[in-house]
């Protein structure tokens, strides 16, 4: 898959040209029952709609690709059909796998040669604002092989030995110096390069595409992520998510 004989972003500058991996492939079990997740509604709309048109309102991206419930890719074809997306993206519908990282490879495989800069975006993080996608696009066209955008935590953070059983006493190991920790969000971007390098070489747990490229030891970076970017994993992220889009609608005064 690995391909390195085209320019790097940072040779192409310009005219590197940016496409998008959505992973949406996976059920939302922390949600609760229901339809796989990406294609439960916020506001009327499927929060894979959100996503794709967050990632579309960038000028840069002209192709998104996304990785659909291996059961729902019809359905995911006629919504992209049916709800109004910008016309200079391309969108193409893969099949998705069992985990995250087999998903976003199975979006990766789909990848036409001439894209120099990928994004991978959790459908899970419908609202992201635009200037954090475009933040991530240029920091990548500027030369980081590999970036993330995140913030930093309001929580103190303990490591813990993890009980046998939920509920039980945990044991504190350690508290990690906070103002040296960031919580990642996605758009993550790469490198073409790099990031199918790290899906061709990287196994094992890795709950995040940038943690694959930092296990082969590459560089990654870290540019401000924005409170909008959160991801909807539990019941209440999604009436958060809807009062987030209350207060667009009030913005935009109507
Ligand atoms: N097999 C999988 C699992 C997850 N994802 C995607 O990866 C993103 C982040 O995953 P997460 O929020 O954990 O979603 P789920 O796996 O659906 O959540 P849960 O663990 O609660 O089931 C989501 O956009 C999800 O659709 C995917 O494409 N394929
Ligand atoms: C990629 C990610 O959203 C970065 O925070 C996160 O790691 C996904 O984790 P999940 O457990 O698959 O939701």
């Amino acid at each position: 898959m690995s391909d390195e004989s085209r320019p790097s972003p940072a040779e192409a500058g310009p005219n590197a040209r940016t496409a998008v991996v959505i992973p949406a492939a996976g059920r939302g079990v922390r949600l609760g029952p229901g339809a796989p997740k990406a294609l439960r509604t916020l506001n009327g709309t499927p929060m894979l709609i959100h996503a794709v048109r967050a990632m579309a309102a960038s000028r840069a991206v002209s192709l998104v690709i996304v990785v659909a419930p291996p059961d729902g890719t019809a359905e995911v074809k006629s919504l992209l059909d049916v709800h109004a997306l910008p016309e200079r993206t391309d969108f193409v519908v893969v099949p998705g796998g069992d985990t995250r990282q087999e998903s976003v490879r199975l979006g990766l495989d789909a990848l036409p040669p001439d894209y120099d800069v990928v994004l991978v975006h959790d459908a899970a993080r419908p609202l992201v604002p635009v200037d954090t996608v475009d933040a991530v696009i240029e920091a990548v066209r500027d030369g980081a092989p590999a970036v993330v955008p995140a913030l930093p935590l309001a929580d103190t953070v303990k490591e813990v030995e993890p009980a046998d059983r939920p509920g039980d006493p945990e044991p504190v190991l350690a508290t990690p110096e906070r103002a040296r920790l960031r919580a990642v969000q996605t758009p993550q971007g790469f490198d073409r390069a790099t990031l199918l390098r790290a899906h061709d070489t990287v196994t094992g747990d890795i709950t995040d595409d940038a943690g694959m490229v930092e296990r082969m030891g590459e560089r990654v970076v870290v540019v401000p992520g924005h409170e909008e970017a959160f991801k909807v994993t539990r019941p209440l992220d999604l009436v958060l998510a809807e009062a987030v889009l209350a207060r667009r609608r009030l913005n935009d005064g109507f």
